[in-house]
């Protein structure tokens, strides 16, 4: 009869056995995934770099991710994985790079921006919000991350070709890691969905300025005096009340799919 050492060693033999063949299943999967990505790039004809980004995809997918997703499983950490593999895949069609702004913070945004677009992807890291705008209007390869607690001026201004493409967290769960509130920016994507959230610049307002129902203000600024305002709120809802006399300069500057809240 086996004692209770070997019966454990053959156990764990087993159950590294079991561990050993999900592995595979998950490589060979991915190898596959691969193979229809290369499909994929056939059929979307993408015809330049930084051009196969799909915010609105990428938000679809998360839900039914985190849908179906049970156990003690962090799901922060399946997010992780997941953005691993999609962000590798993205740069499979059309290589891209990240440049992030690290005024505010530099661990929070080389964490932020490696979670969001894992390892695969170069990063820059940039002086401030602003250079960011200023780069990613110039290139097609090139995603931004703006840090929303940067206090840096109003950088929103500036954005013209690029706009807001995805905010950040996606999910949005008490205590997770790579928590920093941010927007992710882009020049414009090819066959864009239309946001669930829009966002707009607000200049004029001054202190007592009140967003629309449904609109929240993610980031102010104050020079000179003059008020300019990052807002965003329901897709076709109106931005902001307007008192009689008061005018209020308005522009779409892009949105994002809504962030999913978790109570777990
Ligand atoms: O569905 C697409 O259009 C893809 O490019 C594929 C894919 C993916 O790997 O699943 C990659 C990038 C997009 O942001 C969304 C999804």
């Amino acid at each position: 009869m086996a004692s209770a050492d070997q019966q454990d060693t053959t156990r764990l033999s087993e159950l590294r056995a079991k561990i050993d063949a999900i592995d595979e299943s998950i490589h060979r999967l991915l190898m596959q995934r691969a193979m229809v990505i290369d499909e994929l790039i056939q059929t979307k004809g993408i015809a330049r770099s930084g051009a196969a980004f799909r915010p609105g995809r990428e938000a679809d997918m998360m839900r039914r991710l985190a849908t179906r997703h049970t156990g003690h499983l962090p799901i922060t950490a399946v997010e992780h994985l997941w953005r691993e593999i999609i962000s590798t895949f993205t740069a499979l069609q059309a290589p891209f790079s990240v440049a992030v702004s690290a005024k505010h913070d530099v661990a929070a945004a080389v964490e932020t921006a490696r979670f969001t677009c894992g390892f695969s992807v170069p990063m820059q890291l940039l002086p401030d919000a602003d250079s960011v705008v200023d780069l990613v209007g110039q290139s097609d390869a090139l995603m931004g991350i703006v840090l929303l607690n940067e206090k840096s001026g109003a950088w929103w201004k500036q954005l013209g070709r690029a706009t807001i493409v995805a905010r950040l967290p996606f999910i949005a769960v008490d205590g997770r890691p790579a928590n920093e509130p941010a927007l992710v920016l882009s020049s414009p994507l090819a066959d864009p969905v239309p946001f669930e959230v829009e966002c707009y610049v607000v200049n004029g307002g001054g202190p007592d300025f009140v967003p629309g129902d449904g609109f929240e203000v993610l980031a102010q600024d104050v020079t000179d005096g003059q008020y300019s305002r990052l807002i965003a709120g329901p897709r076709g809802g109106n931005p902001a009340y307007t008192s009689l006399g008061e005018s209020l300069d308005i522009r779409a500057i892009g949105g994002y799919a809504a962030p999913l809240r978790l109570d777990r």
